[in-house]
């Protein structure tokens, strides 16, 4: 475990344009080390501002697109090219624009697909999807992903990982299915706290005010039945990247206040 290091941005254009920066050197690091990068994607507006921001940087051409592999910490189970899929909004701010390789794109499964309303079964197909990528190297039944991103919600969760609800306690299981969200839709598929833990980096994504408060208790101690953030940690580093906003009601001691 790696305790959270902070980094605060002016506002949320910046952390999203910082963010992209810092990915681009990573996966350029990992595809030098080691030949490719996995990165683990998240959906909401965070997530998605710092794929659009990496479409615009100049710097993208440094990646090897066909050298990285994607996958998902959460899908919205809803039909294939539904405009609230998180695979659709990420296609549609970056991945159509760069020369990806299709077998690396792994997308959750979608509710018209094999699966159908079994959200258990896509659960279970998409931990075996991950299952076979693991090498021996990865001790466990998912690969060790370079960057792992997390949109932090309000009420502390990440991936469909909501406060008090079972998915958050499941201890074996690399995926499993959600019912009941309190954000909508209500039905998902989402990666489980111990698959989260085997990447190397998880980079927690916050801006605006309303996570305030949620960035405050993830990071004051909180349990991580009650505040799933808190329980979203990297092999060697956990990054909790915010705007000034959303870091507005930390104990000054979580961070050095800002240059006047
Ligand atoms: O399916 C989703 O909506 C997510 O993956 C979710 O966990 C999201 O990342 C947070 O709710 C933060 O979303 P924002 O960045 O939009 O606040």
């Amino acid at each position: 475990m790696s305790a959270p290091q902070l980094v605060v941005h002016r506002d949320k254009e910046l952390m999203a344009q910082a963010a992209a920066a810092r990915l681009i050197t990573k996966v350029v690091d990992a595809q030098s080390s080691r030949g490719s990068a996995s990165v683990v994607l998240t959906g909401g507006r965070n997530g998605n501002g710092v794929l659009a921001a990496l479409a615009a940087a100049p710097a993208r051409d440094a990646v090897d697109w066909g050298r990285i592999d994607l996958w998902w910490g959460d899908e919205r189970y809803l039909p294939e090219g539904h405009p609230e899929r998180n695979v659709t909004q990420a296609r549609a701010a970056l991945l159509d624009a760069v020369p990806l390789d299709p077998k690396r794109v792994h997308a959750m499964p979608a509710s018209d697909g094999p699966y159908g309303t079994d959200v258990e079964a896509a659960a279970e197909a998409y931990a075996a999807e991950l299952a076979r990528a693991a090498g021996p190297e990865n001790h466990g039944a998912v690969p060790s992903f370079d960057v792992l991103m997390l949109g932090v919600g309000p009420d502390t969760h990440v991936a469909s990982l909501f406060p008090e609800l079972p998915a958050v306690r499941e201890s074996e299981r690399s995926v499993v299915g959600v019912h009941g969200a309190p954000k909508p839709p209500p039905t998902r598929v989402t990666l489980t706290l111990p698959a989260i833990r085997a990447a190397r980096e998880v980079w927690l994504l916050a801006a605006g005010e309303d996570k305030a408060q949620a960035a405050a208790m993830a990071l004051s101690g909180a349990g991580e039945v009650q505040a799933p953030a808190a329980g979203a940690y990297g092999r060697s580093r956990t990054l909790w990247l915010l705007d000034a906003a959303a870091a507005s009601a930390l104990p000054r001691s979580l961070y050095p206040p800002a240059s006047p």
